[in-house]
């Protein structure tokens, strides 16, 4: 009896305060209640009415290309104050309709503690990284940011018992696997600093799975291509804003060779696929790290079907040093375990993105244009 209830009450204190449970020599995290007391305070945590039927859900980096979007996702099905943007810059969208949103710095371990804790998260959507062609910029910066910053993510899930999804690439590849296709395991020696932190991302996420049962989890994805939120400097950044030149100038330069055949997708598939696989229960996977995959297409085809709708579209190619990295990633993915084991499928091929690309963007051009007119005539 005594036995059981000190394992309850270990239970119920590690979700509480368990930094002082766990033994650890991280100078990051704290040894007492006091460091806590010390933080700058964060907006409003008195203020979150959870809906406590669904988890509360903490995005990193939630101001790049694809947190946005997740987060508009999620607050439509567990609740606007269920989920907390985070980032380390400004948020893009008007203050007036969205829900939290918090300073936070993945390298800053303490910080993350008190929003994790203020806000009762229950998962995290770690987003925060420099991709593949900014991180061979700053090889030392990618190092902390993609590295040291996923160590905080993992430290912190296990301490707090959050389920943790870190989302890969196909830049976790190299020139050594199988390009065409590329099955979820295989040999994995990327060549950048991005596919090297994936990987490590990859490996660690999955030690920890099977060291201290966290709920550890990862899809690798495509290219994504997306109309209201801008890559943030990667490889395969060409397949979006072909779309924005083509519309504004009719002329793009591409940095990569017309035959240069990449796994995409459209945005909606790739945030979809985090939810499905997020809802999925943890004993019903069979991995913790699954290729997904929605179409594969050179720039050569893309700007053929874009034509279709800009036919005086002039394409140029200049190839850059994105070309070498784009040569050592996959051609085409193998998802088949992801569609067999928890019912992954793609909504979007080249045909539909192209055309839901060309709706959203003449949407978003004429609404820019209406609001500058307004402003103009403001003044
Ligand atoms: N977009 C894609 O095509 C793609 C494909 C495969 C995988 N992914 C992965 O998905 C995730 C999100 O990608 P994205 O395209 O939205 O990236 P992005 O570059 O658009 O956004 C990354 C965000 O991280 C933030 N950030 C940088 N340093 C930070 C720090 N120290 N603390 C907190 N935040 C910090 C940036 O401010 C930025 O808003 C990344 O992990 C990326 O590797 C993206
Ligand atoms: C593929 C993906 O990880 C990212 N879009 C990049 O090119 O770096």
């Amino acid at each position: 009896m005594v036995g059981m209830a000190l394992k309850t009450f270990k239970n119920v204190f590690s979700r509480t305060a368990p930094f002082l449970l766990n033994q650890t020599t991280d100078s990051q995290i704290p040894v007492g209640l006091m460091t806590l007391t010390s933080r700058r305070c964060i907006n409003n945590p008195a203020d979150v009415q959870h809906q406590e039927e669904h988890p509360v859900v903490l995005i990193t980096g939630s101001q790049g290309q694809l947190g946005t979007g997740l987060a508009r996702m999620l607050r439509a099905r567990y609740g606007k104050n269920n989920v907390i943007m985070s980032d380390i810059v400004k948020r893009r969208e008007p203050k007036h309709n969205s829900g939290h949103y918090v300073y936070a710095d993945i390298l800053d371990f303490n910080n993350l503690q008190e929003i994790v804790v203020n806000y009762n998260v229950d998962w995290i959507i770690h987003f925060s990284a420099l991709l593949s062609a900014v991180g061979e910029q700053n090889v030392s910066l990618a190092m902390r940011v993609n590295i040291e910053g996923l160590h905080n993510m993992l430290e912190l899930s296990r301490q707090y018992g959050i389920k943790l999804f870190v989302p890969s690439t196909i830049g976790a590849f190299g020139p050594d696997s199988p390009r065409n296709p590329t099955p979820d395991i295989t040999i994995q020696r990327p060549r950048t600093i991005y596919g090297v932190s994936k990987v490590h991302a990859e490996l660690l996420g999955e030690y920890f799975n099977h060291r201290f049962g966290l709920d550890f989890r990862s899809l690798r994805f495509p290219g994504v291509i997306s109309y209201d939120s801008l890559p943030g400097g990667g490889t395969t950044d060409y397949a979006v804003a072909v779309f924005h030149e083509a519309m504004r100038t009719g002329r793009y330069q591409c940095y990569l060779r017309p035959d240069t055949m990449l796994p995409m997708m459209y945005i909606d598939d790739c945030l979809r696929s985090v939810v499905e696989f997020m809802e999925v229960p943890n004993q019903d996977l069979r991995m913790r790290t699954y290729n997904v995959q929605a179409m594969s297409f050179t720039p050569a085809e893309l700007f053929e079907e874009i034509k279709l709708y800009i036919p005086k579209l002039e394409i140029t190619y200049k190839p850059d040093e994105r070309q070498k990295i784009a040569d050592s990633w996959p051609m085409r993915f193998d998802d088949s375990r992801a569609r067999a084991e928890w019912g992954w499928s793609h909504r979007y091929d080249l045909k539909a993105l192209v055309k839901v690309m060309f709706e959203g963007l003449t949407s978003k051009f004429q609404a820019e244009k209406q609001a500058s007119r307004a402003s103009r005539y403001a003044l």
